[in-house]
Parts: structure tokens; C-alpha cells; sequence
């Protein structure tokens, strides 16, 4: 059996379908990107995954007793309560001193312990929050789009950050990510989500295919045209299975 396997999982909210027959499995030690427009389930797809969604049809099935860090697409941290960064790696579980440092120090973010939330920069940010699902050790990492709001050498440099902590705890790590051509090269492989699986492979099957070109437009120079999927390119009726 697969480390998880997630088996033609829909959801539907509210009447609306999110996901539709999504099938996916993911292996020890690989990272799999998760692309797609905005909107098009890929945070609800993490949350299937992490077990904060029940699907409203199909199943994941998940190996026994298996650690799951997860790393939110956003956290609100209140201006006017004080929390520093010892107190936040406290929450949900309780910690002890010394994994917390070494939680930071695994992440480069050593000197940061008793600094405010509130005031760390994006990129530390990015990284507490890396360290506090580290905390339990996970067998998978879930990461939601974590290098939003950094500029790109920043990016670069937490993708490094994540092939290291791979390497290291050899986990699985799913990621959401809309810089394309960065991420692509940083997985193993990629998913192209839209409400479906458009389709998936290595980043150069992905980037090749027709059903991705459609979404994203082609890569030029590094720079890529991100817009609304329209359901227009009729890929659903050739759908074949991968
Ligand atoms: N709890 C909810 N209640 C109602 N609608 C929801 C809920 N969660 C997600 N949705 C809807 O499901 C769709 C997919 O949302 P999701 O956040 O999974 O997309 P996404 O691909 O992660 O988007 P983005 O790239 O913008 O972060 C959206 O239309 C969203 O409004």
C-alpha cells in the first residue's frame, strides 16, 4: 500500500462541487507539487489530506500511525496580544525547550526564540512556522503555498530549506505553490489541479502538457501568464486515465 492514497476523493460544499474524482498517490521520502488557478481546490485538497475535510465521496486511506506537520496558507496573529515565538511553538502541543531550538535551528531561524511574532519578517515568519510542524517529527510535511509573500531569492532559498528537511527526516512533502517555475524544479512531481487532476507527472511532463499549457499559458523568459481557468479546452472529454 501507498503511504496515502487518496482514492477518486470529492468534495462538495455548500452545493458546490470543489473536488471531483481526485486520485493521487504519494510515496516515502517524495515531493509532490500541487499547481492550479485560484480557486481550483488545492488548499481544500491539503485539508482532505490532513484529515480537516471528510470527502463527500471516495477515501484516503493513510499508513498507520503516520505524523503529519502541517504549515497553514495563512495564520492571523493578533497586533495586540503579545506571543513570542517560544510561546507559539507551543501551540497546539506543548513543547519542551530544547526541541524548540532545535526545530529553529533546523530551519536557520536560531536567534528568533524570544522575538514577538508580530515582528518577524516574512521569510522568518515562513520559517517559525516551518519549525512548529517540524515539532512532531513528521513522516509528511504539508505546506500551503509557504513562500507566499517572499520575493524570489527568498523563495529559492526556502525550497533549499525543504529539499534539506527531506533529505534529512526523508518525509514526504506535499506543497502548494503558484511559482511555477521555481517549484517545478524543487518536486519530484507535480500535480495540475482544477476541481480534477488536469494532469500530473515530472515537472517536465507537467510543464509539456497540453492541459497545463491551457491553464497557464506558455512559460516565457520565467515570467507566467496565471488566469482563470474557463473549463474551455475540453480536455474532459479525452480524459484518459494516468
Ligand atoms: N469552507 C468552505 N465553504 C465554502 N466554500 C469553500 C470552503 N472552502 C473552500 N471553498 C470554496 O472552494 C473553492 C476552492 O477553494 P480552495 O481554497 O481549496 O482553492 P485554492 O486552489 O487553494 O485557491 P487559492 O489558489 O486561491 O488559494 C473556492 O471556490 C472556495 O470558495
Amino acid at each position: 500500500m501507498s503511504f496515502i492514497s487518496i482514492q477518486n476523493v470529492s468534495v462538495k460544499i455548500g452545493g458546490q462541487h470543489i473536488l471531483h474524482d481526485v486520485s493521487l498517490d504519494l510515496s516515502k521520502g517524495e515531493i509532490l507539487t500541487i499547481v492550479g488557478p485560484n480557486g481550483s481546490g488545492k488548499s481544500t485538497l491539503l485539508r482532505a489530506i490532513v484529515g480537516a475535510i471528510v470527502p463527500t465521496g471516495g477515501q484516503i486511506k493513510r499508513e498507520k500511525n503516520i505524523r503529519i506537520g502541517y504549515v497553514p496558507q495563512s495564520l492571523a496573529i493578533d497586533a495586540t496580544l503579545p506571543m513570542n515565538v517560544e510561546r507559539f511553538l507551543s501551540i497546539p502541543k506543548r513543547a519542551t525547550k530544547t526541541q524548540k531550538q532545535n526545530a529553529l535551528e533546523r530551519v536557520g531561524a536560531t536567534n528568533m526564540m524570544h522575538k514577538q511574532m508580530t515582528d518577524l519578517s516574512g521569510g522568518q515568519f515562513q520559517r517559525v512556522l516551518l519549525a512548529r510542524a517540524l515539532l512532531c517529527e513528521p513522516d509528511l510535511l504539508l505546506l500551503d503555498e509557504p513562500t507566499q509573500g517572499l520575493d524570489q531569492p527568498g523563495s529559492a532559498r526556502f525550497y533549499e530549506l525543504i529539499a534539506e528537511i527531506r533529505a534529512e527526516l526523508n518525509c514526504a512533502v506535499v506543497m502548494v505553490s503558484h511559482e511555477l517555475h521555481v517549484v517545478m524544479s524543487a518536486s519530484d512531481r507535480v500535480v495540475c489541479l482544477n476541481g480534477h487532476v488536469c494532469c500530473h507527472g515530472t515537472p517536465e511532463t507537467v510543464s509539456n502538457a497540453p492541459e497545463y499549457r491551457a491553464l497557464f499559458g506558455a512559460q516565457t523568459g520565467g515570467a507566467l501568464a496565471l488566469y482563470r481557468h474557463e473549463h474551455d479546452h475540453g480536455h474532459d472529454h479525452h480524459h484518459h486515465e494516468h
